[in-house]
Order: C-alpha cells, then sequence, then structure tokens
C-alpha cells in the first residue's frame, strides 16, 4: 500500500515548490562554492598541524554554531581524540597542549568567546571558525578561520541569500569535515580502524 498523499496535495506543478526547491538546493551549494574559493587554506593547514598535536580537542558554540561542531567533535573522538562539548557535564578542565575549537559567526558570542577567553588564559591554543576577523573571538584566538558566509544579522543578503547565519553553520559542518578527511588520510588509519570507535550503545 503507497503512503503518498501526494495525489492529495497541490504541490504547483513544475512552477510551483517542487521547482523552487531545486532552486533552493542549487542556491545553496552554489554559496559553498564560493565559500570554499574564499577561504585560507594556510590556515586551514595549521589547524589540521594544532589538532594533530592536541592532547585534547574541545568544543564551543551555540545554537546551530554549536551544533554543527558537535559533529566535528564527534569525528575527532572518531580519529582517537579526546573530544570534549563545552558545557556537557563529563567536559574536563582544558589544559596547556589542549585545543579548543570555537565557532562563532558573529565572534561576538559571549559564552563562546568566554571559553575562548578561559582557554588562552590556560594556554591552551583557539581556533576561531568566524566570519568576522576582527571579532573578540579572532582577537584571542592562535589561528583564525575566517569564513566568508554572511553574519546572521546581515539582513541585506549581499553575502548570502539564505536566512541568518546558515551558511555560516553550514560551512561550520562541512569545512570540520573537510579537516577531519585531510587528518584521517594523513593518520594512516583505515575506515575499519575508526570504526572501532564508532557508537556502540546506540
Ligand atoms: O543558532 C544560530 C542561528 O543563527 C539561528 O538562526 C546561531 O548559531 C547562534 O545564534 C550563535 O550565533 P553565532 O555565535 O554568531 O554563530
Amino acid at each position: 500500500m503507497s503512503t503518498s498523499t501526494s495525489h492529495e496535495l497541490d504541490t504547483g506543478g513544475a512552477g510551483g515548490d517542487a521547482a523552487r526547491f531545486g532552486e533552493a538546493a542549487h542556491l545553496i551549494t552554489a554559496e559553498h562554492g564560493r565559500i570554499v574559493e574564499g577561504l585560507d587554506t594556510d590556515a586551514w593547514g595549521k589547524a589540521a598541524e594544532i589538532i594533530t598535536s592536541a592532547s585534547g580537542v574541545f568544543t564551543v558554540g551555540t545554537g546551530r554554531s554549536g551544533l554543527a561542531l558537535q559533529m566535528a567533535a564527534m569525528r575527532f573522538m572518531h580519529l582517537g581524540k579526546a573530544a570534549h562539548v563545552v558545557g556537557e557535564t563529563t567536559t574536563p578542565a582544558i589544559v596547556e597542549g589542549d585545543v579548543l575549537v570555537a565557532a562563532s559567526g558573529s565572534g561576538s558570542t559571549k559564552r563562546v568567546v568566554t571559553a575562548a577567553r578561559a582557554a588562552a588564559d590556560q594556554r591552551a591554543w583557539v581556533l576561531a571558525l568566524t566570519t568576522d576577523p576582527d571579532s573578540d573571538l579572532a582577537s584571542l584566538a592562535t589561528v583564525t578561520l575566517v569564513v566568508p558566509a554572511a553574519d546572521k544579522q546581515d539582513f541585506d543578503g549581499t553575502t548570502s541569500a539564505q536566512y541568518a547565519g546558515s551558511l555560516f553553520e553550514q560551512s561550520v559542518l562541512i569545512l570540520t569535515d573537510a579537516l577531519f578527511h585531510v587528518l584521517w588520510q594523513g593518520s594512516g588509519t583505515t575506515a575499519r580502524d575508526l570504526w572501532r570507535l564508532h557508537a556502540n550503545l546506540e
């Protein structure tokens, strides 16, 4: 028995929502193409070196930026790193030799800036993903990873046609996945090796 209810819905045909969905998907992927062209790949290379050297990898971000970084934290764990999400009950103290990966499109979100300052005070490395190289977050960073996306309050739509900080938040996931890929390829481990750390209590 079919569960589709499409016969009961008016989707507007080829010129309606179905076509607009395709256009939106193309718009978003095209915006990501422009982000990649605008990256400072040397800075991302330094980030890879720092994460490789670091004892522990901590992540901090709020809202969607933080959610995207939680996915990165899981991948760092899969690489065998001690990975911690700031604010979780079991997250320990950050110390010298650890790295804090902080994401804030605006670069001014208090919780993120406060965590970055605390990490810098401990002489931990701070990797800052932000759209604003002059932000408070960037000023505390060992390496600033500028994502040339729109700030969430860039309402003109000049940098991104998407709502609020969507382009930045998506970029956090894509670029940290690229970082993971570089680290994984350099680690000499196979997908089967990494799979041993995949959650088995889910
Ligand atoms: O959740 C967010 C989103 O923009 C809501 O549409 C942001 O990630 C959250 O507000 C944090 O902002 P930034 O620190 O400026 O990334």
